[in-house]
């Protein structure tokens, strides 16, 4: 089993996420059950993205129950599309959401930090199911609060369900080929990294604009877990970051 995540940017629009279901099609003939991470679809100025859900109102600013709840949509909606459109596609999966998930978070709302993770219901649906997916960048206090996990924060979701899951590695799908020498945004001369170790990698995301949460490559670091960074659009090869 491995963990499959993919960004605003893979699932910005039908034709991107059918590079996800063929991404998702190979990983079940690979691995045989995929553990699938969302996030919210496209970027500010995308009915759904998360920066446009947080500016629906300007009431969210004074009210962080509120502003997760509904930062947390965006994920869902992403969700919701993607197992249908892989239902029509020939994949039979199903979503897990809410308490469903079993992540449990604590500390602040809009960054909070993942407690547990209880991967029963997660482990009783891959006996129905090769492929589950999960709305990244949340989890529910326990109270029942659905609280945010920063910024980026589904890359946290798909590492720490990497770890309670013992799934070999995390793929990330980007819309660029791996981790490369500059950011292509910045730079117009990059290489592509074949391989970091963790601290090389963890060297990089110093910028603004990482290529991965840095909570989230840290955690990979803490337990070991490789990742891999890879193109959305090709099958060629992209990073390995590993111990
Ligand atoms: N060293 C780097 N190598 C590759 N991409 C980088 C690097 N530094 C910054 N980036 C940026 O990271 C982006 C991918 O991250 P992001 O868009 O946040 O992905 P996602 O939506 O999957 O979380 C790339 O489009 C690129 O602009
Ligand atoms: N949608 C959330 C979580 C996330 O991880 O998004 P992305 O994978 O598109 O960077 C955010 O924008 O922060």
């Amino acid at each position: 089993m491995i963990v499959q995540k993919f960004g605003g940017i893979a699932m910005q629009n039908e034709e991107m996420r059918n590079f996800c279901m063929n991404h998702i099609q190979d990983g079940i003939k690979q691995y045989k059950k995929i553990a699938v991470v969302v996030s919210a679809i496209g970027r500010l100025g995308d009915p759904y993205a998360t920066d446009s859900l947080i500016n629906l109102s300007e009431a969210f600013a004074s009210d962080y129950v509120a502003r997760d709840l509904v930062a947390s949509c965006g994920e869902l909606i992403a969700s919701a599309v993607l197992s249908a459109e892989l239902h029509q596609f020939g994949v039979s999966n199903t979503v897990l959401h809410g308490k469903q998930t079993g992540i449990l978070t604590t500390g602040n709302f809009g960054d909070a930090s993942i407690d547990s993770i209880d991967t029963s219901i997660i482990l009783k649906s891959f006996e129905q199911v090769d492929c589950v997916i999960i709305p990244g960048f949340q989890g529910m206090d326990k109270s029942g609060h659905v609280m945010t996990l920063g910024r980026g924060g589904s890359d946290l979701t798909a590492v720490a369900l990497a770890d309670s899951l013992n799934a070999s590695h995390v793929e990330f799908f980007k819309d660029v080929p791996g981790v490369l020498t500059g950011d292509p945004d910045f730079v117009s001369d990059y290489d592509k990294y074949d391989f970091l170790s963790f601290d090389e990698f963890l060297n990089l995301l110093n910028g603004e604009n990482t290529i991965i949460q840095k909570r989230a490559a840290v955690l990979a670091k803490e337990k070991a877990i490789p990742l891999y960074v890879r193109g959305i659009a090709s099958t060629e090869t992209g990073t390995w970051i590993a111990t």
